[in-house]
């Protein structure tokens, strides 16, 4: 079938009713996967639209299959591709640990802008869990996306360029305090005002759209001030200047508790609640990590760094049921360019079993239709899931936690959640 191009408009995306969307398979359990998500996502559209809508889906390559084909590892084409069709989907992509390619997967973002990781992370019914209330987790983890240590700017032990940033160090910045063996390879930490603002503000547009009741700036800036406290200040600074009669932040807070009182401050917090108004409050990343198991209810969009966000998002997943069901998305809300893609990797000990849970890339694609306003297929894959699960029909990964569950292969999940639909 002939499809046609999605186009954007001033950020706002114009879709077909056969829009061609670029896929990239993905390395280890990537084809398993994707073999039954994207049966899953055919029969949601098929079943809501009955023929009027279509997805026309466009293989690119990249990682292990692209390199066996074009001897490249992410072809300068794929990106061309994904860049004119404005909206992709992929499955996860391989990195080396300690040395070889940079990961695939930080590229595509950077190359693309995708500035935001957005991962929601809510629980469905029955799915086993860790903590005793995984149904309080229900938090939105808005990921800056193209900064921080992820920049990729690191140099080994020994090499050139080490001795020479440690020299510039020592002799240039006069840093004398802490002792650098020759041993030490070197990172760089960016974080901008600009990528904090446009993370952010994505973060505050979301929770205001969505009715959320807070969002709060994940950092550790205490230790890293001028990286992550800046971030801090700068959210807060961006919050208050463009989304003043929208928001009430901890910072207001202060301000009038240091001026009338705590008892001033607590009222004008409330009355901003009462207002519908969005709290926007910060949390040092380590004790938010112990915070959202002992008080998750407290937690509601979360917006952080590169590096905070990529821990933080698996460490929540944990709490719902794991990585095997946590979706994702990376996003350019400026140009409207999209790629959704699980939050987990490759899993490769279960490459070509056809084993593992497609919840996480199928939640994916879920966002992805709302993200083209096909709410109704979208609708369609969450109310399989829930049946699916309620009739504890399940991956490995549940099965194991699960009593008196049915163990099903990734493709028997795929066709039970067809059949709920
Ligand atoms: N966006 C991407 O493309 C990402 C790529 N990666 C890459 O993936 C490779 C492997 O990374 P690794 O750290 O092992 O992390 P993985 O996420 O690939 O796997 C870790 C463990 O998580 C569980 N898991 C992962 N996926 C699923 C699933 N679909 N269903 C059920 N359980 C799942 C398995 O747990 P158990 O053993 O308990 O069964 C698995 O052993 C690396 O090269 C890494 O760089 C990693 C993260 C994201
Ligand atoms: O790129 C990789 O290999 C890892 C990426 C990752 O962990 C993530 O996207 O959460
Ligand atoms: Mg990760």
């Amino acid at each position: 079938m002939q499809g046609e191009k999605i186009t954007v408009n001033n950020g706002v995306l114009n879709v077909p009713d056969y829009p061609i969307i670029p896929f990239i398979e993905g390395d280890g359990t990537g084809p398993d996967i994707w073999a039954a998500a994207s049966r899953v996502f055919d029969a949601a559209v098929e079943k809501a639209y009955g023929g009027k809508k279509k997805i026309v889906w466009k293989e690119v390559l990249a990682g292990e299959k692209a390199f066996n084909t074009t001897g490249e590892w992410l072809p300068q084409e794929t990106l061309e591709i994904i860049k004119e069709y404005i909206i992709a989907i992929k499955g996860p992509l391989t990195t080396p640990v300690g040395g070889g390619i940079r990961s695939l997967n930080v590229a595509l973002r950077q190359e693309l802008d995708l500035y935001v990781c957005l991962r929601p992370v809510r629980y469905f019914k029955g799915v086993p869990s860790p903590v005793k209330r995984p149904e309080d987790v229900d938090m939105v983890i808005f990921r800056e996306n193209t900064e921080d240590i992820y920049a990729g700017i690191e140099y080994p032990m020994g090499s050139e360029e080490v001795k020479k940033l440690i020299k510039f160090l020592q002799e240039e910045l006069g840093v004398k305090k802490i002792r650098f063996p020759e041993t030490s390879g070197l990172g760089i930490k960016p974080i901008s005002r600009e990528g904090t603002e446009r993370l952010v503000r994505a973060a505050i547009e979301y929770a205001i759209k969505n009715k959320r009741k807070s969002v709060t700036l994940v950092h550790k800036g205490n230790i890293m001030k001028f990286t992550e406290g800046a971030f801090r200040n700068w959210g807060y600074e961006l919050a208050e200047r463009e989304y003043a009669d929208k928001v009430f932040t901890w910072e207001q807070y202060d301000r009038i508790k240091e001026e009338k009182g705590d008892k001033a401050a607590d009222e004008a917090q409330k009355q901003a609640e009462a207002d519908g108004k969005i709290i926007i409050k910060d949390t040092i990343a380590d004790i938010f990590l112990q915070q959202v198991l002992t008080r998750p209810r407290e937690f509601d969009v979360v917006a952080t760094m590169n590096l905070n966000g990529d821990y933080i998002s698996d460490a929540l997943a944990a709490q719902v049921g794991g990585i095997g069901i946590a979706p994702g998305a990376n996003i350019n809300y400026m140009t409207g360019h999209a790629v959704f893609e699980a939050t987990h990797g490759t899993a490769p000990k279960y490459a070509g079993l056809d084993k593992v849970n497609p919840s996480s890339v199928i939640l994916s694609g879920e966002m992805m239709f709302r993200h083209l306003g096909w709410n109704e297929a979208a609708d369609l894959i969450i109310s399989a899931m829930e049946k699916t699960i309620a009739q504890k029909i399940v991956t490995y990964d549940f099965a194991r936690l699960m009593e008196g569950a049915t163990e099903v292969k990734c493709s028997q999940f795929a066709d039970a959640l067809i059949a709920n639909m």
